[in-house]
């Protein structure tokens, strides 16, 4: 692992960052901490009053200006899908440890997105999730350090499968 020795998990919406992420921290022993978080306390709303409040464009300056500003060191980050589009955030994940892609099957993640409207995505006007899934798979696996498949897989495979892969990185 990198000298740093955090775990940035990245992944489409749904993938499991946030619900996962926890369950790595308390294997690994390690302090956590969800940017989509960081985003709402320091906004003073729910994600999707600030997307809307924001636009996509301002959202993702504010995501990159937070995640850019993080200062950590033995935490597992659960980002929001949408920061493979800051370039400071990302540039910053990379100095602060293992970046993990939680890759998951299109056709896996649909169903789990019942609420598109209400959780708030990063979208352009017109774009489908299906063009988004394309758009932003290529993103993930250019910043991943490692890649699990989440595919068909419950959290404490997939934790397992992480730590497994951190170990082999040592
Ligand atoms: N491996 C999994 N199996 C079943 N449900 C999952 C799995 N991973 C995530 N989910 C469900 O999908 C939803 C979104 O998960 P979440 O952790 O919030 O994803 P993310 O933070 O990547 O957007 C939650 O309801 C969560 O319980
Ligand atoms: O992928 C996206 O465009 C977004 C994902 C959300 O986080 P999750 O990936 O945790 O759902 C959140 O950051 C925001 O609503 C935008
Ligand atoms: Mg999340």
């Amino acid at each position: 692992m990198a000298q740093h020795r955090n775990v940035i998990l990245i992944g489409m919406p749904g993938s499991g960052k946030s619900t996962l992420g926890i369950l790595l921290a308390k294997a690994l022993v390690f302090d956590f901490i969800d940017t989509d978080v960081v985003i709402q306390t320091r906004q003073h709303g729910r994600l999707i009053e600030i997307l809307e409040r924001l636009g996509a464009e301002q959202f993702c300056a504010v995501e990159n200006q937070y995640c850019a500003e993080l200062e950590l060191d033995q935490y597992v980050v659960a980002t929001g899908g949408s920061v493979i589009y800051s370039p400071d955030a990302m540039a910053n994940f990379q100095r602060l440890g293992t970046i993990v892609y939680l890759s998951i099957a299109f056709d896996e993640l649909l169903p789990r997105i019942t609420d598109m409207d209400s959780r708030g995505i990063v979208m352009q006007p017109g774009q489908s999730f299906a063009d988004l899934y394309a758009e932003r798979v290529p993103l993930y696996r250019q910043f991943a350090n490692i890649t699990v498949d989440c595919t068909g897989e419950d959290h404490e495979h997939t934790v397992s499968q992480i730590m497994a892969a951190l170990n082999a990185d040592n």
